[in-house]
Parts: structure tokens; C-alpha cells; sequence
């Protein structure tokens, strides 16, 4: 088990959250100090879970292009909107991880972008700009569970990845509990390389309603 560096949380704010599609709650918004990677990750604490309970948690990888912009290439936009109210609903906190583009950045994902325009899946393109298929280090997040005193949880995600690279760090996961699927017309190659290729916990069967999946 590594040894992690201990993070401690840095301000606490409180920040009504207001959905447009007029879903309302309450967060706590944490911030923390010595984090290991010096990025600004964010947790979201929402809902309170029943004394003993264990939280539900998800670790949501920031993607500009769908949470802020409404990309339809992808179905970040609408898994953030859906885990904030089952979280809220239930009891625990979304850490909003600074992990643009599954670790690249922005442009790198946008030049990936283009490179799939041209053909290649969204790891191929990846690997094509010289980075890894998934260069995402969930040290930090372990930092932030730790620091809010959260050992056990229940994980709201597909990715099979998170749940290991999580309980390597000595976070116990109980449960992996998968996300909605939220397909579109634009994102169906995107989801179905997902699956192939690394595993996601998504119903091949719903990734086939879509008429481009003929087209890679
Ligand atoms: N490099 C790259 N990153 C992408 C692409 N599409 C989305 N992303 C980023 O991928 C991250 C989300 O990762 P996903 O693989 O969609 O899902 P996940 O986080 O592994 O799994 P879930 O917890 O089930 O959502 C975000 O940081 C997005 O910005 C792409 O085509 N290329
Ligand atoms: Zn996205």
C-alpha cells in the first residue's frame, strides 16, 4: 500500500447549486492543501448520509467541451448533472477532478478530437499524439477521501480503473455502481471504444440504436 501524503481540506463553502433544467440543492464546496499533483481538485459534498452509512462517491474527470458546453460527443454533461442528485439524494460527495481530456489537457483532447474526425477511436488518436490511452492518477483523490475522512464508499462510475486504482491506494470500494447511459447520435462510437477497449460497464445492446455506429 503506498504511502500517501496527507492532504487537509482549506476552505469549506457553502453554494446553492441550480440546474438549468430547475433541479436545486445545497453543496458544501471543499478545497484542500498538499494535494499531490498541485492541481485546484474540487469536492462537492452534497446530502447528508445516514450515521454510519456509507457515502456515495464519484470521481467525475473535468471535460469542458461536455459539462459547461453541452458537447454531445461524450456523456460527461449529463452523468455530472445525474450524479449530483443521486449523491445528493443518497448522501456523500463528487470530487471534480481536474483531469481534462483523461489527463492530457484541453487542446490534446481537442487535437485527439480531430484525429478522430479522420477516423481513429478516441485511444488510438490518444496514442497517435504520443500519450497514453488514459493517463489519469487518482493519488489525489485518495488525498481528498482521506482528508474528509471518508474510508469506505460506494463508487457511481463504469470505469473499472477508478475501483483499482482506488482500492491500490487503501480506499475500500465496496460497491462499483455503474452510471445511466446516455447515448447520442454523436457519442455512440465514443461509448462502444469504451467498452471494447477498456472495459466500461455500459449495455453494449443500447449502443447499437444509433445509425453511425456502422461508421466506426
Ligand atoms: N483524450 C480524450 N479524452 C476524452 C475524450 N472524450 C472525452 N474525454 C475525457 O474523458 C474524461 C471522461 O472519461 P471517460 O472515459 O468518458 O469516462 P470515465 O471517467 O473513465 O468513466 P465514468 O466514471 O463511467 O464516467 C473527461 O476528462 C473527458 O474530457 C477523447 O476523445 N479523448
Ligand atoms: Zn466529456
Amino acid at each position: 500500500m503506498p504511502d500517501l501524503p496527507a492532504a487537509t481540506p482549506r476552505a469549506r463553502v457553502r453554494v446553492p447549486l441550480r440546474f438549468q433544467d430547475g433541479y436545486g440543492v445545497d453543496a458544501e464546496l471543499v478545497t484542500f492543501h498538499g494535494l499531490a499533483d498541485g492541481q485546484e481538485h474540487l469536492a462537492v459534498v452534497l446530502g447528508a448520509p445516514e450515521p454510519g452509512a456509507v457515502p456515495l462517491v464519484r470521481l467525475h474527470s473535468e471535460c469542458l467541451t461536455g459539462d459547461v458546453f453541452g458537447s454531445a460527443r461524450c456523456d460527461c454533461g449529463p452523468q455530472l448533472r445525474e450524479a449530483v442528485e443521486r449523491i445528493a439524494t443518497r448522501g456523500g460527495v463528487l470530487l471534480y477532478l481536474r483531469q481534462e481530456g483523461r489527463g492530457i489537457g484541453l487542446y490534446n483532447k481537442l487535437d485527439a478530437y480531430a484525429l478522430q474526425d479522420q477516423g481513429l477511436d478516441t485511444y488510438a488518436a490518444n496514442t497517435a499524439l504520443g500519450f497514453p490511452e488514459d493517463a489519469r492518477d487518482y493519488t489525489a483523490a485518495a488525498q481528498m477521501l482521506n482528508a474528509l475522512s471518508i474510508t469506505e464508499l460506494d463508487l457511481l462510475t463504469n470505469n473499472p480503473d477508478k475501483a483499482e486504482q482506488l482500492r491500490g491506494l487503501g480506499v475500500a470500494v465496496r460497491d462499483r455502481i455503474p452510471t445511466g447511459v446516455f447515448t447520442t447520435a454523436h457519442n455512440v462510437r465514443y461509448l462502444r471504444a469504451k467498452v471494447l477497449q477498456t472495459q466500461h460497464t455500459l449495455p453494449i445492446a443500447r449502443l447499437t440504436e444509433f445509425s453511425d455506429l456502422n461508421a466506426g
